[in-house]
C-alpha cells in the first residue's frame, strides 16, 4: 500500500490544482485539460461526452462487468445578471449559494474570452448601519459586486458582460496539522480522490469508469446522462460531506467528524429522499475498509444528496454507493477538511474497486429466482 505520509503531500498539491480552477456549473470545460491531464496516462480510453463529462476507462482483467466512480468537477457560483449605470454588477447563484456566505467576500469574475477579473462584494460599513438593518442578511437580489468600474462602458471594457460567472476568489492554504481550507472542495476533493484511485487502481477485474461529472450542483444533470451511456454494474460517487464538529452544534447532529476517516454513506436528502445506499454496496464498502484497516465512518445526514442518486435510478436500476469527505463550512469559500481522510478515502476507493469481481458485480446486479 502507498505510504500515508507521502500520498497526503501528492492529495495536497493535487487539490491545490484542483481548487486553483474556477469552473462553475456548466463552465467545466475551464477544468477539462486539468482532469484530462491526471487520467490520460492510466486509461485505455478518454473522451468528453456531449455535456462535457470527462469519461476515463481502466480495462478490467475479466471484463464482463463494470464499476462506474463518478465526482463532480463543477463549483457553486454566481451568474453576472445586470450591470449597472455606474458599473456595479448584479448577480444570481448558481447552485446552493447562501447569501450570509457572499457578504464582503472577494470574487473572480471569469469572462466569455477566458480573461479574469477580480471584484469584491460591498455593504454599508458599520458607521451608516442603523442597528435592525445590521441585524438583517440582506437578499442576494440587493447586493453586487464592485469590479472598480465607474460605468456600464467602463465594465465592457474590461470585457465583463450579462452571463459571465463568478466563483469565491480564495487560495487554498493549510491549517493546523493536517487541516487545510479553501473553496470549491465540494466536490474537487472528491474529484482528487477519484483521479488518484483512478491512478493506484490496478488488476482490477471488472472495468472501472472514472466520471468527472458535470453540474451536480444544479441538479445531478451530469451524472444522469453518463450512467445512461454507461450502463454500469454498480456505482460509487465520491463527495463531501457534512462535518458540523464545531461549537454550537449539538453532538446528535454532528453527522461526521473531520480525521475519523472517510464516511460510508447510509442515507442522504431530506427525509432519505436522496440515496438509500443498496445493502450489499454498503456490506462490500465495509468490509474493505476492515479489511484493509482503512479508518471509517458512517454517514447519515438529512440534507443533501450526490451524483449517486441519480445513477441509482438509470435504466433498471444501479446498486450505488458513496465515499465521502467530510467537510466544514461547505458552500463556503472557507471549506476545511483533513488530509488524513482524503488520503483513506483514496486507498478505500482504491481497494473498493480492485475487490469489486466480475461475478459479485453481477450477482448484486441482479438475482436471478427461477
Ligand atoms: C453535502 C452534499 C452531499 C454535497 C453535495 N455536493 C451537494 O451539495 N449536492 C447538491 C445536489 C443537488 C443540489 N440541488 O439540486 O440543488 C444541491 C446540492
Amino acid at each position: 500500500m502507498v505510504e500515508l505520509g507521502k500520498l497526503k503531500e501528492e492529495m495536497y498539491g493535487l487539490l491545490q490544482k484542483l481548487t486553483s480552477v474556477h469552473a462553475p456549473s456548466g463552465f467545466e470545460y475551464l477544468i477539462h485539460d486539468t482532469v484530462i491531464s491526471e487520467l490520460e496516462r492510466h486509461a485505455d480510453k478518454v473522451w468528453v461526452d456531449s455535456l462535457g463529462n470527462v469519461i476515463a476507462l481502466k480495462k478490467g482483467s475479466k471484463g464482463g462487468a463494470s464499476l462506474m466512480l463518478a465526482a463532480h468537477m463543477d463549483e457553486i457560483g454566481l451568474f453576472v445578471s445586470y450591470i449597472e449605470d455606474d458599473g456595479f454588477l448584479r448577480v444570481t447563484p448558481i447552485g446552493g449559494v447562501l447569501e450570509r456566505t457572499l457578504l464582503h467576500q472577494r470574487v473572480v469574475i471569469v469572462t466569455r474570452s477566458g480573461r479574469t477579473v477580480k471584484g469584491v462584494i460591498g455593504l454599508k460599513p458599520p458607521h451608516v448601519v442603523k442597528p435592525e438593518e445590521a441585524q438583517k442578511i440582506p437578499e442576494i437580489k440587493e447586493l453586487f459586486v464592485d469590479i472598480g468600474a465607474s460605468s456600464r462602458d467602463d465594465v465592457e471594457k474590461m470585457g465583463v458582460r450579462v452571463g459571465d460567472v463568478a466563483v469565491f476568489d480564495r487560495a487554498m492554504e493549510r491549517l493546523a496539522g493536517d487541516r487545510v481550507t479553501g473553496k470549491a472542495f465540494d466536490d474537487r476533493a472528491g474529484l482528487a480522490v477519484m483521479l488518484k484511485a483512478f491512478q493506484l487502481i490496478e488488476n482490477n477485474e471488472a472495468d472501472v469508469y472514472a466520471v468527472a461529472t458535470v453540474q451536480e450542483e444544479v441538479g445531478l444533470k451530469g451524472a444522469r446522462t453518463a450512467a445512461f451511456a454507461i450502463s454500469p454494474s454498480v456505482a460509487i460517487a465520491l463527495d463531501v460531506t457534512i462535518a458540523s464538529d464545531f461549537p454550537g452544534v449539538a453532538k446528535s447532529e454532528q453527522f461526521t467528524r473531520l480525521g475519523r476517516g472517510p464516511a460510508i454513506k447510509i442515507a442522504d436528502g431530506r427525509n432519505a429522499s436522496g440515496l438509500i445506499t443498496h445493502p450489499e454496496i454498503l456490506n462490500f464498502m465495509v468490509k474493505v475498509a476492515e479489511e484493509e484497516k482503512i479508518p471509517y465512518q458512517l454517514e447519515v445526514i438529512p440534507g443533501g444528496t450526490t451524483d449517486a442518486s441519480i445513477i441509482a435510478l438509470n435504466k433498471e436500476g444501479v446498486p450505488a454507493g458513496v465515499v465521502s469527505v467530510p467537510a466544514r463550512y461547505i458552500h463556503s469559500p472557507t471549506e476545511v477538511i483533513d488530509l488524513n481522510d482524503l488520503a483513506y478515502a483514496v486507498l478505500l476507493t482504491e481497494k473498493i474497486a480492485e475487490k469489486a469481481g466480475v461475478e459479485w458485480l453481477n450477482r448484486i446486479r441482479m438475482r436471478v429466482v427461477k
